[in-house]
């Protein structure tokens, strides 16, 4: 193992930040409880699903239901029933639902204000995308507002730290317009290669234009899916069906869900090359902004077609625009754009080789159906006090279990999100192995909260989704990230620690930073809580002791005199703050490896000029 030689003090102690907040609140079902702590008396792990100072009695009988009051079930006082608002159009069948439960009053088309001075009077609030769920309003709610439902998968309009703040639990509805969203894309492939839209308008127009209006064919032709997740998948499966040859990109997808399906998972720069076509499924995310740009649009085959019914965000619409004029791009299918609803006068939307639709990708009866019952059956079964599966916000921990596991739950996740950051290539995460070396026995620590975490950490920083306690197991089976533990007995039996150290292994999976692989073949991170802090003290092979806090840039180099030196001089003459600085090593004179935390991101020419100092044989940035 390696020698490491932390070059920096000890950090000062410093309380760990966390999304998840502690709060007293109903117990977990008991196959969640978490055992009592060893020395600390009994204890168990309680997740408040919802923030319910008055809880509500199960429904009454038809026979009462229009007394907005219930019968309470444990002293039989009278309470009223809970009230929910639905602010954008939902389907009968999940109205339904809501009736059977709670009062339920449907005010479409609220403006801000109207929304604002209404939402007190609610228990629960229903939206779609087109309704902001602001910090406002939130605060409006405070005191009643328990719950808020997204009929749908993005929740990029409701502010989820106020809903935490506030003591709301937001569901959402992830599954139910998974099929909508991909039958649209394949709608918005198959009309922009006919020109269907074009011709349509042309004839209603009283234009008769058959040689204007001749098409592509599909058959044969090679559709680059661009995020391999829920609707990609399904989008892949429909086009194969088509005749196409369908190749993928997503650095974070399962080989195996990509070699079921019989779509060849290749690198971004391949997918987009090799295309005729090419469809985004991506989530809108720092990494996705704008991903698809000049310079990406120029690696691409002249004459591409592109379909996107992901999010507006993802393209540089300015750059298509110009990739449309030129030709590169012979046509583009848009259901999103960067502002909804784009300007009158867009110039992508009025673009005669653009095909566009007001995001309908989800608007079918029978997605809309779906989506409605599962949030009203969400929202009614977090009125109630049960586990919400599609919860996307913080469970509730109470404050004694949260401040023993605090740093470890930021460690968990930390280790988590490092190690999604350095898989590269084509490959998918195959396998995560986390590893907790503690001196306590099995029935003395519950490591679901670190397993959700390290789940928490591995999936937020490339999707869509939002992982907590309640739905991380659910997320990880839903992703094909299978998830193993092991517990290391560490021979100190009188620690107070709950544990010694915790490891992360991403097995056989290509790195974008080959001083992380270890011997066997595997991304290995560790950390450890030193002073309350988390530490990341090893690297694949390499020993290191640099705290969590900021980012951290990770260099591989031969160890020789004077390394530290050189990146330190160059991060301090572009006013980059070095927080800490580790280096290990596997034996003297061979490779070492750097890891320096730094508070701000270095600019790109920063990052060339340590890439291009000669014995530095690679370095990657990583964002915690
Ligand atoms: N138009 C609509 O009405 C509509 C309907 C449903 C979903 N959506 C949108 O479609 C998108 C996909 O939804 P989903 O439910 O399939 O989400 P998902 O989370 O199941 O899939 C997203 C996939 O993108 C991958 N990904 C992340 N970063 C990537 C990158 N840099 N390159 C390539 N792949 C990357 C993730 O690994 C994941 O597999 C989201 O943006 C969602 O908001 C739109
Ligand atoms: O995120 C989603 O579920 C889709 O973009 C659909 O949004 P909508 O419910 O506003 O149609």
């Amino acid at each position: 193992m390696a020698a490491s030689r932390a070059l920096l003090p000890a950090p000062h102690a410093r309380a760990a930040g966390s999304r998840l907040a502690a709060a007293s609140a109903a117990p977990l079902p008991s196959s969640l409880a978490l055992p009592a702590a060893r020395g600390r008396g009994a204890r168990g792990i309680r997740c408040a699903i919802v923030s319910s100072p008055a809880p509500v009695a199960p429904p009454p009988s038809e026979s009462d239901s229009s007394l907005r009051i219930s019968r309470g079930g444990s002293g039989g006082t009278l309470r009223p029933k809970p009230a929910v608002l639905v602010a954008e159009k939902l389907s009968e069948a999940g109205l339904a639902v809501l009736r059977e439960f709670a009062d339920v009053e449907c005010a479409y088309g609220m403006s801000p204000a109207e929304l604002l001075a209404k939402v007190a009077q609610f228990d629960a609030l229903i939206v779609r995308s087109g309704t902001k769920v602001t910090r406002e309003v939130l605060e409006a709610g405070r005191g009643r507002l328990r719950v808020v439902g997204r009929a749908g998968v993005g929740i990029d309009n409701v502010d989820l730290q106020a809903a935490t703040e506030a003591g709301c639990l937001v569901v959402n509805a992830p599954t139910a317009n998974t099929v909508a969203a991909a039958e649209h894309g394949i709608a918005l492939l198959a009309s922009m290669a006919r020109n269907v839209s074009q011709a349509d308008a042309a004839l209603k127009a009283g234009k008769w234009q058959r040689t204007k209006y001749v098409g592509v064919s599909l058959v044969g032709k090679t559709l680059a899916i661009m995020g391999f997740g829920k609707v990609g998948s399904e989008v892949a499966r429909r086009a194969k069906g088509l005749g196409m040859h369908v190749i993928a990109h997503d650095p974070y997808a399962p080989a195996d869900r990509a070699r079921a399906i019989g779509v060849e998972l290749v690198s971004f720069d391949e997918a987009i090359a090799r295309a005729d076509f090419i469809s985004l499924h991506m989530p809108l995310i720092p990494t996705t902004s704008k991903i698809f740009n000049d310079e990406s649009f120029a690696k691409m085959k002249t004459g591409v077609r592109i379909i996107n019914v992901a999010r507006g965000g993802v393209i540089d619409e300015d750059a298509l625009v110009r990739a449309l004029d030129s030709g590169k791009v012979a046509q583009a299918a848009l259901d999103v754009f960067s502002v909804e609803p784009p300007p009158k006068d867009s110039k992508l939307v009025l673009h005669e080789n653009v095909t566009v639709t007001p995001h309908l990708g989800a608007s079918t009866v029978e997605a809309q159906e779906g989506v409605a019952i599962e949030i009203a059956e969400a929202v009614v079964g977090a009125l109630k006090g049960e586990l919400a599966a599609t919860a996307v916000n913080a469970p509730m921990v109470p404050a004694e279990v949260m401040s023993e596991l605090a740093p470890y739950v930021s460690l968990a996740e930390k280790l988590g999100r490092l190690a999604v950051q350095l898989v590269a290539g084509e490959s998918g995460i195959k396998g995560v192995k986390v590893v907790y070396t503690t001196a306590r026995g099995p029935d003395d620590l519950d490591t679901r909260l670190l397993r959700a975490m390290v789940t928490k950490g591995l999936v937020e920083p490339v999707s869509s989704t939002f992982v907590n306690l309640v739905n991380a197991d659910y997320t990880a089976k839903q992703r094909g990230l299978r998830i193993t533990e092991e517990r290391v007995a560490h021979d100190s039996p009188a620690a107070e620690a709950p544990l010694e150290s915790i490891q992360v292994r991403l097995s056989q999976v290509q790195s974008k930073f080959a001083g992380a692989i270890s011997d066997g073949g595997d991304i290995v991170l560790e950390g450890r809580v030193k002073y309350g802090v988390p530490h990341l003290t090893l690297v694949g092979p390499y020993e290191v002791d640099v705290s969590l806090e900021g980012n951290l840039i990770l260099c591989r180099q031969i160890d020789q005199p004077g390394m530290i030196g050189k990146v330190g001089n160059i991060l301090g003459q572009r006013n980059v703050n070095i927080s800490f600085m580790s280096v290990g090593r596997t034996f003297r004179g061979k490779q070492a490896i750097m890891a320096i935390g730094v508070d701000e991101e270095p600019d790109k020419e920063t990052l060339e000029q340590i890439g291009a100092i000669p014995a530095i044989e690679e370095f990657v940035f990583l964002e915690l």
